[in-house]
């Protein structure tokens, strides 16, 4: 039985894996394809907490794939907002400063939300929130591939940082925390965004959830 869709309320999709697994653009693609529905994508990203009190050398010493990194109480208020039809205030984060910006971004509740980032399955109260979860599943060595391109040309790091990153924390905490949540999810996705037989599955999902 899905939680929010019988209760006239939005439905909630988490999109997790680890990261360069293809998340945003599985998530993309759903969003586009449900066109003519109204939509909002979430990224858990937006809630790294706020960093401000901290040196440059201590910002980057941080574990970024350690749940704590994440203020996922604010995440759950807002869900729990955007369930009730209000709109929330989305923090707004810059990975090159490795800390929230001054601004934050007004968000109306939407028909269909999705919520995608590395740990949206970790942490129960979170994972309880979404009626169909998502787990984006791809190869380690991909991913680093993938991580090293994006890194360098969109978040301001060096190779040899992306690669330090990856050995201390990154690859640990996948699988401490990320590969053992995909128990929780009701679709396992290989491939990512190129996957378009999970992603029309999905969409008709969404489709007949809402029309029904
Ligand atoms: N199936 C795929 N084949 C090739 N490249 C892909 C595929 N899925 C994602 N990518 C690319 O890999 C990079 C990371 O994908 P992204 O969706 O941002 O991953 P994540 O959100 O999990 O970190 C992006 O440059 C994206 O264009
Ligand atoms: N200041 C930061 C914050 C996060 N990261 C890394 O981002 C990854 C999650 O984002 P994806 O789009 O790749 O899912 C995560 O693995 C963190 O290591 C960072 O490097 N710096």
């Amino acid at each position: 039985m899905l939680k929010n869709a019988t209760k006239n309320r939005p439905i909630i999709i988490g999109v997790t894996g680890g990261s360069g697994s293809g998340k945003t653009s599985v998530s993309q693609a759903i969003f586009k394809q449900l066109h003519g529905h109204s939509l909002l994508m979430l990224q858990e990203d937006s809630y790294y907490k706020d960093q401000d009190e901290k040196s440059m050398d201590e910002r980057v010493k941080v574990n970024y794939d350690h749940p704590d990194a994440f203020d996922t109480d604010l995440l759950i208020e807002q869900i729990n907002d955007l369930l009730d039809w209000k709109k929330i205030e989305v923090p707004v984060y810059d990975y090159a400063a490795h800390t929230r910006s001054n601004e934050v971004i007004i968000k109306d509740p939407k028909e269909v939300i999705i919520v995608e980032g590395i740990l949206v399955l970790n942490d129960p109260r979170l994972r309880d929130l979404m009626d169909i979860k998502i787990f984006v599943d791809t190869d380690d060595d991909i991913r680093i591939i993938r991580r090293i391109q994006r890194d360098i040309e969109e978040r301001g790091r060096s190779l040899q940082s992306v690669i330090n990153q990856y050995l201390a924390t990154v690859k640990p905490m996948y699988h401490q925390f990320i590969e053992p949540t995909k128990r929780y999810a009701d679709i396992i996705v290989p491939e990512g965004g190129e996957n378009q037989v999970a992603i029309d599955l999905l969409v008709t999902k969404v489709r007949d959830i809402i029309s029904s």
